[in-house]
């Protein structure tokens, strides 16, 4: 558990970073810190790992205040992973991930395998270990980053706009990934990024800071949607409100019909009607009209179809009537064979049925 009470943090010129802050961020969730440019939000993280001293309040860590404990201790338990990677760029990418843990102890080759292992984790395959940073993408640099702050497996993490340099579709990526590594390993997080989508989509808990480091809300995700303290939160969720809220799983019940499938190089007699076409392990593919011999040919498949998961949010189940050709979306099951599909007005129903309209 992080914990900050009444925090400040004034600066040498007067200027005060953070103001009588205070928030907890529980074990093994993530509590992201957001909130407009120059809020106090990296002021606020970098105090934790005192990168930065208060000059008034106290941060807990675990149990004691960071001000007591000292310095090399209290780091070796955060992780930390900053915008651009940060990364050593004379070494390697294995020797990036395997240097910290050498560091404090491990065998060169125990601390190799791990690295190893945690490359495979943020998808990294083993061909990457001898590359230099300069040799990588942005979004696998930060894959990296990350594989390096959880190398020696520390309870805590402090990550600072850690996707914010990539471009938005590895960024999304890289979000999803994240979360299902987190699920995994169940750290403590705390979060910076100015990006409220983001917070959305990562945060268990949110805390919105105004100009000045003052607390504007503290809050889940859904109750800020839902109850924004004030017109500045409202203003700052914004556009997120309407459609974001639905980015969340619902338990609307859907009525999901069956639907009609066709293998590629089937043959079929239902020419001109719309068929979901499916590889041999029955995975749509996505929306096809049979040709006029009724062949389903993988050209004619409408790939531009966005197919999700039957248990998914109604965003994504949404986004899956609204692309498709015949305003049906295609679902999946979890293993993704194919569930059904679903008109999208019972997707309008499920949405009003979720807010109560
Ligand atoms: N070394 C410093 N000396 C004086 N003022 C500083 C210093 N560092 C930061 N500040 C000020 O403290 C306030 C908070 O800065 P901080 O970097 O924490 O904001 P932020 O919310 O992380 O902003 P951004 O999203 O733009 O990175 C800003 O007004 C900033 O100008």
């Amino acid at each position: 558990m992080i914990v900050f009470d009444n925090v400040s943090k004034q600066y040498p010129d007067g200027t005060m970073g953070v103001d009588g802050l205070s928030f907890t961020a529980d074990e093994g969730q993530i509590t992201v810190l957001v909130g407009p440019s120059g809020c106090g939000k990296t002021t606020s993280l970098r105090m934790i790992n005192r990168l930065l001293e208060p000059t008034g309040g106290s941060i807990l860590v675990g149990d004691a205040d960071v001000m007591s404990q000292n310095v090399v201790a209290l780091r070796r338990q955060i992780g930390y992973v900053i915008q651009n990677s940060g990364l050593f760029p004379h070494r390697t990418v294995l020797g990036n991930v395997a240097s910290l843990p050498i560091m404090l102890g491990m065998s060169r080759k125990d601390a190799r395998a791990r690295a190893h292992e945690l490359l495979e984790t943020v998808g990294l395959d083993a061909s990457y270990a001898k590359r230099y940073p300069w040799q990588l993408s942005g979004g696998q640099q930060q894959r990296v980053g990350v594989a390096r702050a959880l190398a020696t497996d520390p309870p805590y993490m402090l990550m600072d706009e850690p996707f914010s340099a990539v471009d938005p579709i590895t960024r999304a990526q890289l979000q999803q990934e994240f979360l299902r590594i987190q699920s995994e390993v169940g750290k403590t997080i705390v979060m910076v990024t100015h990006d409220i989508d983001e917070a959305l989509t990562l945060g268990d808990r949110i805390v919105m800071l105004r100009t000045g480091g003052h607390l504007a809300q503290n809050a889940t995700p859904r109750e800020l949607l839902r109850n924004p303290a004030d017109e500045f939160v409202a203003n700052f969720v914004g556009r997120a409100r309407g459609y974001g809220a639905l980015g969340f799983t619902s338990d609307v019940q859907l009525d999901i019909q069956p639907a009609r499938s066709v293998r590629i190089g089937e043959q079929t007699a239902n020419d001109d009607e719309w068929l979901v076409a499916v590889d041999d392990e029955s995975r749509p593919l996505g929306w096809l009209r049979t040709d006029d011999e009724g062949i389903a040919q993988h050209a004619d498949v409408e790939h531009a179809t966005i197919i999700t998961r039957a248990d998914g949010t109604l965003r994504d189940i949404m986004d899956a009537a609204l692309s498709s050709p015949n305003g049906r979306g295609i679902l999946v099951h979890e293993d993704g064979t194919l569930r059904g599909v679903i008109t999208l007005e019972e997707v309008t129903r499920a949405i009003r049925v979720s807010k109560g309209l």
